[in-house]
């Protein structure tokens, strides 16, 4: 088969359906059919529209499917909704869309499913969504903002009156943040050098040492990238690490610290005096660490494959103590399409809840008298957030909430047990940060 992109990422939301890990699927297939350039970024963009506007394509297509979609082949399936993605969000006329969804049917061996498809496509791309009629507002949210029923369900009852511009909003204004590496450029120098090279906008973002930018192809593909001059990190995610406030000569441990964002930035703030532990649950996800610190230059991180919710007594006791946490995700469904779709299950979440709470645990431990503790999420689930720091702070008296200096980017809701980013109040990812500092 020669290389076609349509046909890379029809097959790869086939797998995706199957075996989920969108990521991880996409890439397969994009180097199962040797895809480079832009058919490999017509393919990505075309399955991830697929997954972000999924709940509004198939309710579109289902209008003129009597018998739904389930009833179809899954190659059928994913042809109709990857063909009405374009269409609808990504410029391709109407008639290149369907003529190319008929020609993918005989591309996949279902031919006989080609009448079908050019008649639903050629209705469903002219479907005015603002006729639709709405069961109830979990449906609405549904479909309109793409969402499985427990995520609709979760918005509308913590954030009734924002939980459409949450599911549809876009962070750091569809840009791809960026953090400067200030060892070799600040954030203007690296703005400059970028414009210089040709990237189609570069400026400060709303987080100090934050760049807002848009590349043509993958940022990972650019020179100052493999220079170590920068690394990709969201706005919400550098200010939890700046709260951290290391400093050259400190010991601080990263308790959850793969894929290694947070782990740069505060090896970057350490300026190669001190002792960094970048600790991580999962071995092969410690590699990544790895790779990006040895990609930006930095000496003093150790990163090693460790269980935060167990005391491990070959780590030292600390100045400063991150804790990432793992979370439900739910600040950042516009970067990971699939979280929209998660089923909230309440055992699965009590697991996650006292995951984070035994990691916190270990943390307080391990921190020195007087040491600063962060813990962040990328969530806006107040059960992993506030109520969480509250928790905490009853078991270890110990610990007191502390203002960092760096300033809270405006709309950021500041309380008692920590700092909240909701997206549509501050055009970051959903994001929650509290800085503690344990008494004497
Ligand atoms: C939100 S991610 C961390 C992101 C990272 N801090 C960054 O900035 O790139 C949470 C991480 O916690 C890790 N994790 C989950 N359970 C853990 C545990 N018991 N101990 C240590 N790490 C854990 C996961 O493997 C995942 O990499």
């Amino acid at each position: 088969m020669a290389a076609n992109p349509r046909a890379a990422a029809v097959a790869a939301l086939v797998r995706q359906e199957q075996d989920g890990f969108s990521n991880l699927v996409l890439d397969a297939e994009l180097r199962r059919q040797k895809l480079e350039g832009r058919d490999k970024a017509f393919a990505g963009a075309i399955f991830y529209t697929v997954l972000e506007h999924q709940g509004t394509l198939d309710f579109i297509l289902e209008q003129f499917l009597p018998k739904g979609l389930a009833r179809l082949d899954p190659q059928v399936r994913e042809i109709l909704r990857a063909a009405l993605a374009q269409a609808r969000y990504m410029q391709v006329p109407v008639s290149a869309a369907v003529n190319e969804a008929v020609k993918l049917t005989r591309t996949f061996k279902k031919a006989s499913a080609s009448g079908l498809v050019n008649a639903v496509l050629r209705k469903a791309c002219n479907y005015d969504l603002e006729t639709a009629r709405f069961r109830n507002e979990t449906q609405r949210l549904m479909v309109l903002g793409s969402a499985g029923q427990d995520v609709a369900e979760f918005l509308r009852t913590h954030y009734p009156e924002e939980a459409l511009g949450i599911l549809t909003h876009t962070a750091d204004g569809g840009c791809t943040s960026l953090r400067a590496n200030c060892l070799k450029m600040d954030a203007a120098a690296l703005c400059e050098k970028l414009l210089e090279s040709g990237v189609k906008s570069a400026q400060p973002g709303l987080v100090p040492g934050s760049v807002l930018a848009k590349f043509e192809g993958s940022p990972a593909e650019h020179p100052l990238f493999k220079e170590g001059c920068f690394h990709v990190e969201g706005q919400a995610s550098q200010l939890a690490a700046l709260c951290v406030e290391a400093k050259p000569g400190d010991t601080v441990i990263d308790l959850c610290a793969a894929p290694g964002g947070k782990t740069l930035l505060l090896a970057e703030e350490m300026q190669g005096q001190g002792a960094l532990y970048s600790c991580d649950v999962a071995e092969h996800r410690v590699g990544l660490i790895r790779s990006a610190v040895e990609r930006m230059g930095f000496a003093h991180v150790t990163a090693l494959c460790n269980d935060a919710t167990r005391p491990n007594p070959k780590l030292p006791a600390a100045d400063r103590i991150l804790v990432d946490a793992p979370c439900s995700g739910l600040g950042i469904l516009a970067k990971k399409p699939d979280i929209r779709y998660k089923t909230l299950e309440k055992a699965r979440h009590d697991e996650l809840l006292a995951t984070q709470s035994s990691i916190l645990d270990t943390a307080a431990a391990l921190l020195k008298a007087g040491g600063r503790l962060v813990y962040s999420t990328c969530t806006i689930d107040p059960a992993e957030n506030e109520e969480q720091v509250a928790a905490f702070l009853a078991r270890h008296p110990e610990f007191r909430v502390v203002r960092p200096a760096v300033a809270f980017p405006d709309g950021m809701t500041v309380g008692e047990h920590g700092a909240l980013s909701v997206p549509t109040r501050t055009g970051m990812d959903g994001f929650f940060l509290c800085a503690m500092q344990k008494t004497q």
